[in-house]
Parts: C-alpha cells; structure tokens; sequence
C-alpha cells in the first residue's frame, strides 16, 4: 500500500506546534469557498469549518485561509471530510479590500515567511514602485527580499542595481533571467526548505514563469490539480500553497501577487526623510513651505531627490486613505456584531445595568 503520510515539518511546522489532544495538526493549503484542502500527518484531507467556529467568527479574519495552521478531527472513514476544530495564531496575514462591498476585507493568506518583491529590469522598471513595495511589505510582519526579473532585456543593470541599493533599506536584491540557463541561479540559492514565500508585482513582471521554473516539470496549472485530496475529488482552484522540489513552500493565490491595498509602514522604509524630519523646526512640518525645514533643505542640497519626496507624500496621503477604511471597518464589524451602533449601545448598557 502507499503511504500517504506526510512530515508537517516539511510544510514549516515547528517542534513546538501541539495540537490539543484527539485533535491533529494540519496546515491549509488551498481553499474554494468553504472547502479547505488540508495536510496532516496522515496525509492530505478535505476539510469543513466546525459549526461552532462558524457561530463565533466576527468576520473574515476569523475563517481558515491558505498558509493556516489549523486543528482538525480526522474522520473515522478516510474518504470523508476532516473538521476544523480551531484556528492556530498567525505570524503574519494577508488582507486585501474585497471588490465590490466597500468595507469588507477578504481573507488573502496567512503564515507567509518572506514576501518577494517582483520588479522588471525592463522599460517597467521602477524605483518608486519599489518603494511603495517595501513600505507595504514593512508592515506585514514578514520578511522581505527584491526580486529583479528580466535581466536579459536590460543593458544598464549596474545602474539599475544602485538605484535599487538606495532604497532597499539592506534587503536581499536577487537578479533573475528566466531565459537563461543560470539566469534562476540566485533565487534557487536564496529560497530556502520549509519556509513560505509568496511572489508580489505587478502584472507581465513574470511571476508565474519564476514559479514554474522553480516547479521544474510540474507547472503552477498541474499544481493546482494536484493540490486536491487523495480521495479523487478534484476541486481545481488557484488558491494555493505548493511545495516545490527544494521543499520551499509557495503561497500563490489571486489577491497576494497585488499590492496597494493593504496597510504601509513608512518610517521604516523612509527612514531617511524620518531622520531628516526630526531636525526640522516645527514637529508637525509637512515638509513643503515650511521655514527650517530640514527635508527641503535636503532636496536643495542634492542629498534627497525630489521624486523620493514626492513618492513618499503619496504614499502618506494613501496611508491617510486606508485609515478611513479601518474606520469603515470597524463600523462593518459592530453592524454584524450588533445589528448597528444603536444597537450596540442599548447592548452595552443592559450589560452594565446587569452588573449593578
Ligand atoms: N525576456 C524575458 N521575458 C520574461 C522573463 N520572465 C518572464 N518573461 C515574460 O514576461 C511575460 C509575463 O510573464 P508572467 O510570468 O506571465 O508574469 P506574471 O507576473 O505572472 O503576470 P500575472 O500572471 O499577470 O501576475 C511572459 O510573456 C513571459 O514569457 C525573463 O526573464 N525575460
Ligand atoms: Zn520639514
């Protein structure tokens, strides 16, 4: 007979992780509505969310996305469905503003190591695009590396290199060419077992062909089929989590190769404008007419370029933008909580009158 079981460690499972008992551990690795596809020690399952969990969830944050960690009860007949008995806590997750309904956020994936951040040599190139990436992947909680694509269609990579050296902030650059033989070298290197990854740029920059090459014979389509049961159900679905030979995992769901809609961290990307900014005479300088600046002064000196300024007051004002949302946000969650404010605090106040 096969042996189906599976080494959770290989899919980034520490020692620590114990599951509660007569529950076993298993990690999502692809979704389509409220199907999961779970791996445990016992091989690969599908899985349903436990009725209770479905009572208590406040929203999206609260169901199992790609990259979980789940606790499950397996079922007594390998044939039918595990159930997800709990949530694990994550290290990092993934939101993005679901199309449509203004303030609600979909759930994009969860427990991502090392975000690679996916960038054309090309006439794509661009530096200021680049900072938007780090900003945004600064506040992720997970790591980041640049991802420099198509070597082979530039004829100033030094130049290029140094561009990018300015505002990695001391990120690993890796250079790719996926026409050439080597030209996957550098990544294959950097990309270690065990960890999760997820690819992030724009679109054409070309993400899915570094995936494929890194799948070697098996590409990203048949990944997908695969990522199924053993059971012969196949539910094809691109929200997925692939093991590639090297036994780096790959996070590759619609929503997490986009980026601009989830939150930024600029003082660690811009810290050089935060330094500057620190020296200037008002603390609430806005950087623009103000006397004593420091940051114009920078720029009037060749010390700060004008375009790195100015892609950091978009950014902010984005920033700006977001926090609204969250307010959004916060409302969506009271009227599904309570109905709406009035409701919630007619709430409250029974609550407190119980208490006197
Ligand atoms: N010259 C050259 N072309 C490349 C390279 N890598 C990818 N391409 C081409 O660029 C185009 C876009 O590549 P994809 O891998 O589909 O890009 P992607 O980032 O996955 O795009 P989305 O699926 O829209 O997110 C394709 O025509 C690829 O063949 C490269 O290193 N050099
Ligand atoms: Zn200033």
């Amino acid at each position: 007979m096969e042996d189906k079981t599976i080494k959770l460690t290989e899919y980034g499972a520490s020692e620590a992780q114990k599951p509660t008992s007569g529950l076993s551990l298993a990690r999502v690795i692809a979704t389509s509505h409220q199907q999961y596809t779970i791996v445990t020690e016992q091989g690969q399952f599908t899985a349903q969310v436990a009725g209770r969990l479905i009572n208590f969830a406040n929203g999206p944050e609260d169901f199992p996305t790609v990259g979980d960690w789940v606790e499950v009860r397996l079922p007594n007949n390998s044939a039918d469905a595990a159930t997800i008995e709990r949530l694990n806590d994550r290290t990092t997750v993934f939101l993005r503003k679901a199309a449509g309904r203004r303030s609600a956020a979909q759930l994009v994936a969860a427990n991502v190591d090392w975000l690679l951040l996916c960038m054309a040599l090309d006439a794509n190139f661009n530096v200021r695009r680049l900072e938007r990436y780090l900003a945004i992947a600064a506040a992720s909680g997970a790591r980041s590396a640049i991802v420099l694509t198509k070597a082979d269609k530039t004829s100033q990579l030094a130049e290029q290199l140094s561009t990018v050296a300015e505002v990695s902030g001391g990120a690993d650059v890796i250079v790719c060419d996926a026409t050439n033989e080597n030209g996957m070298a550098e990544l294959t290197a950097f990309m270690q077992p065990r960890l999760t990854y997820a690819f992030l740029g724009s679109s054409g920059v070309g993400k899915t062909t570094l995936i494929n090459h890194l799948l070697g014979k098996q590409s990203l389509a048949t990944a997908a089929v695969r990522a199924t049961d053993d059971h012969g159900r196949h539910t094809t679905t691109a929200r997925q989590l692939v093991k590639l030979p090297n036994g780096s995992l790959v996070i590759d769901t619609p929503g997490m190769r986009e980026l601009g809609l989830l939150e930024a961290n600029l003082d660690s990307t811009f810290s050089d404008i935060t330094e500057l900014a620190k020296k200037c005479r008002f603390n609430d300088c806005t950087h623009q007419q103000e006397p004593g600046c420091a940051v114009q002064q920078a720029v009037a000196d060749g010390q700060l370029s004008e375009a790195r300024l100015a892609s950091y007051r978009q950014l902010q004002d984005e920033q700006a933008n977001n926090q609204l949302r969250g307010k959004e946000r916060e409302n969506a969650k009271i009227e599904r909580m309570f109905g709406g404010k009035k409701q919630m605090k007619a709430f409250l106040k029974e609550v407190r009158r119980k208490r006197k």
